[in-house]
């Protein structure tokens, strides 16, 4: 999938209306559509006067004593895995795609169309949707299978009912069965059973996003929604394609207010429609922009974004204040950076990306788009890497590769012995951890599957500047050296990794004190390598390496990605939520995979042994980089969903997850 700026999608826009002749008016009426399902969808997930809904699409919730993560949007174009986990509450939603959700004591998730596997005990099952599906409960009430296989099993338990979508046309055509032959069906996307508990107010800024809204009003109106408008400058303002929605929703006898000029209590309805500011905003919401803003936040409804939520920074995921805080996003045509960064994704809710009619083809032609969300697909079509991990059947040890990993010191044995043994779990045939001598007697034996080698360290256990002799001869037969984690400084660390860097024939991986060292250092001017790099720096160490503050990192991090790895010729994971992958290429991929639950010491030496352990098997450095933070963070997903309360996951269980 990929991630465009608002600069890029106005050039996708432009060649869409110029070039395919496709009238921009139409595009308009394609996203009002989509925005006016997305809110039927909401609605009927809510049930009438709901609550807020504030799910977020990209984070995978888990949650004890609340309403568990909601999986992928409603329809098909938020395809996506999706693993959620809740105790004493109700389970997520689970999209298209694969979806997993287990809860327990509480009511089970939703399972759309694909493949869903919703187990539940003590609550209520969840109900399938097309395609296959298989639920479990105990205890509690059996959910609906929907079309196509669905295994339901339930013990002690009523069979329940809450039959939704496709499911629901299934039950319909069973009724008519006898009179197969000719049947007749409406709009489902537009059909809501209890459409007339809803009012909802549409928020109009002066551009096309509030055309989008105009759009979106009449389409509501057909389901039935009563929808008023809340302009916030005089209608008579609008201009082009918007003035066009203007005057049909009036000529549709739509209610309209002004901001300012009529009294306004979003509080009255049960909706809102934030069709205020899109892609062409500039700085923070001014004026009235802003005051509807602060008071939609403030009335506690559902909000719905068109585009992206006004307020935030659509390339970047900086929020401006204020910015609307979403329950759903209604992204068109093509997902937004700002989107998928933080804190734009929080603010963002669940998002769902609808086409409208710009073919996304054109993102992908020279001189496109540099930016992807890292899903399985980009990874097996875009990056040729199989995530199947398949193993030959005459492949022994030696097939696999060998890791050489320079870490950890007595005072961080640890780090160095997680990232070895995680460069193991990701199947490197063979893993040696060079390591001072004197914490032989510590870790021997702790991982019997490693191999260890004692540097020379005066019994001092700590790295020294002669080390670099031995570890330039044992690179020599390994395939990947990672050096970092548990490192420490040590006078004449600089020179001692820059012997490292210039005189290693095989792929490197820097962590930890081995990026300060290189933040020290003018590398620049060090010989140039023929082996890959890559960089695996947290915000504080990207800050150092950049010569920049931490919080202008996290400003722009897709940005920053691929300005240093194009500039440096590395490759850099810049880790956090939402790891940043960007290659010495110009690309960049974003990884939602991951859970807050890793923000515990020693989860990014995992990572480093699993990137290491990748390229010892032979992928590249885009793949093993890319391939080895997905990978890590549905780990941490695993471990936190095993562990029960994610407060609980350390880095060790990150591995075993692996
Ligand atoms: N063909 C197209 O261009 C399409 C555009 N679409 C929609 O159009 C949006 C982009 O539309 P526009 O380029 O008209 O821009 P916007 O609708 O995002 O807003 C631009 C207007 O908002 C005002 N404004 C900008 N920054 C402001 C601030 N900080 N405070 C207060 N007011 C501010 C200005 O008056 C400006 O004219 C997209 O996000 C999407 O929703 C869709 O309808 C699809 C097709
Ligand atoms: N909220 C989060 N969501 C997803 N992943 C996270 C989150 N917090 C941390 N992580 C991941 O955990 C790892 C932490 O790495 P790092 O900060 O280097 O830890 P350490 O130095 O202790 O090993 C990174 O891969 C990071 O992306
Ligand atoms: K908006």
């Amino acid at each position: 999938m990929y991630l465009v700026t608002a600069e890029q999608m106005r050039e996708l826009d432009r060649r869409t209306i110029e070039e395919l002749g496709i009238p921009a008016v139409a595009l308009m009426e394609n996203a009002g559509r989509a925005i006016a399902e997305e809110v039927v969808a909401l609605c009927r997930r809510r049930g009438p006067g709901g609550g807020r809904d504030r799910g977020n699409r990209w984070s995978n919730g888990g949650s004890s004593g609340g309403d568990g993560g909601s999986g992928g949007g409603a329809d098909g174009s938020s395809n996506g895995s999706s693993n959620c986990s809740s105790s004493g509450g109700n389970g997520g939603n689970g999209g298209n795609g694969s979806s997993n959700c287990s809860s327990s004591g509480g009511n089970g998730g939703n399972g759309g169309n694909g493949s869903s596997n919703c187990s539940s005990s003590g609550g209520n099952g969840g109900s399938g949707g097309n395609g296959s599906s298989n639920c479990s409960s105990s205890g509690g009430n059996r959910g609906n299978g929907g079309n196509g296989s669905s295994n339901c099993s339930s013990s002690g338990g009523n069979g329940g009912n809450g039959v939704s979508g496709d499911a629901a046309a299934a039950e319909t055509a069973r009724a008519h069965g006898e009179r197969a032959g000719f049947q007749v069906s409406g709009d489902n996307a537009l059909t809501l059973a209890h459409a007339d508990a809803e009012r909802w107010f549409i928020l109009v800024g002066k551009g096309n996003n509030g055309g989008d809204g105009l759009a979106a009003a009449r389409h509501l109106r057909e389901a039935g929604i009563a929808a008023t408008l809340v302009y916030a400058v005089p209608p008579e303002s609008l201009t082009g394609v918007a003035a066009l929605q203007r005057d049909a929703a009036a000529a549709l006898g739509l209610p309209a207010l002004q901001y300012g000029r009529d009294r306004l209590d979003l509080a009255e309805g049960s909706g809102i429609v934030d069709a205020l500011l899109g892609t062409g905003a500039a700085g923070a919401p001014r004026g009235a922009y802003a005051e509807l803003i602060a008071a939609a936040n403030r009335s506690g409804k559902a909000i719905v974004s068109a585009d992206i939520p006004s307020g935030l920074d659509a390339d970047t995921g900086a929020t401006h204040e204020p910015c609307i805080q979403a329950s759903v996003t209604v992204c068109l045509a093509l997902l937004k950076r700002g989107l998928v960064q933080y804190p734009g994704a929080a603010a963002a809710g669940r998002v769902v990306v609808r086409s409208i009619g710009i073919p996304s083809s054109l993102a992908g032609e020279e001189d496109g788009v540099s930016a992807h969300l890292l899903t399985p697909e980009v990874l097996q079509q875009r990056l040729g890497v199989d995530v199947t991990r398949r193993r030959s059947p005459e492949g022994h040890k030696g097939t696999y590769g060998h890791v050489l990993l320079a870490g950890g010191t007595l005072r961080m044995s640890g780090a160095g012995l997680l990232s070895a043994r995680a460069a193991l779990r990701a199947g490197a045939g063979l893993v040696t951890w060079a390591l001072p001598q004197q914490l032989l007697p510590y870790v021997a034996g702790a991982a019997p599957e490693l191999m260890l080698a004692p540097a020379e360290d005066g019994g001092a256990g700590v790295w020294n500047a002669a080390t670099a002799d031995e570890l330039l001869r044992l690179s020599g037969q390994r395939d990947v050296l990672a050096i970092g984690p548990g490192l420490g400084r040590f006078a004449g660390d600089t020179e001692w990794l820059r012997r490292l860097w210039e005189g290693t024939a095989c792929p490197l991986v820097l962590d930890a004190d081995a990026l300060n060292i290189l933040a020290e250092a003018d590398y620049s001017g060090w010989a140039q390598r023929k082996h890959p790099v890559i960089l695996t720096p947290h915000p504080g160490e990207m800050a150092r390496l950049a010569g920049r503050s931490t919080a202008e990192v996290q400003a722009d991090r897709i940005g920053l990605a691929l300005a240093y790895a194009a500039e440096h010729q590395v490759t850099l994971v810049l880790k956090g939520a939402h790891t940043v992958i960007a290659t010495s290429e110009g690309q960049a991929y974003v990884n939602t995979t991951g859970h807050p639950g890793m923000g515990t010491g020693g989860a990014g030496d995992v990572l480093t042994g699993v990137i290491s352990g990748l390229l010892a098997q032979g992928l590249n450095a885009a793949q093993a980089a890319a391939f080895g933070v997905y990978l890590h963070g549905e780990a941490g997903e695993k471990a936190a969903c095993e562990r029960g309360n994610p407060a609980s996951l350390i880095a060790g269980d990150i591995i075993e997850a692996l």
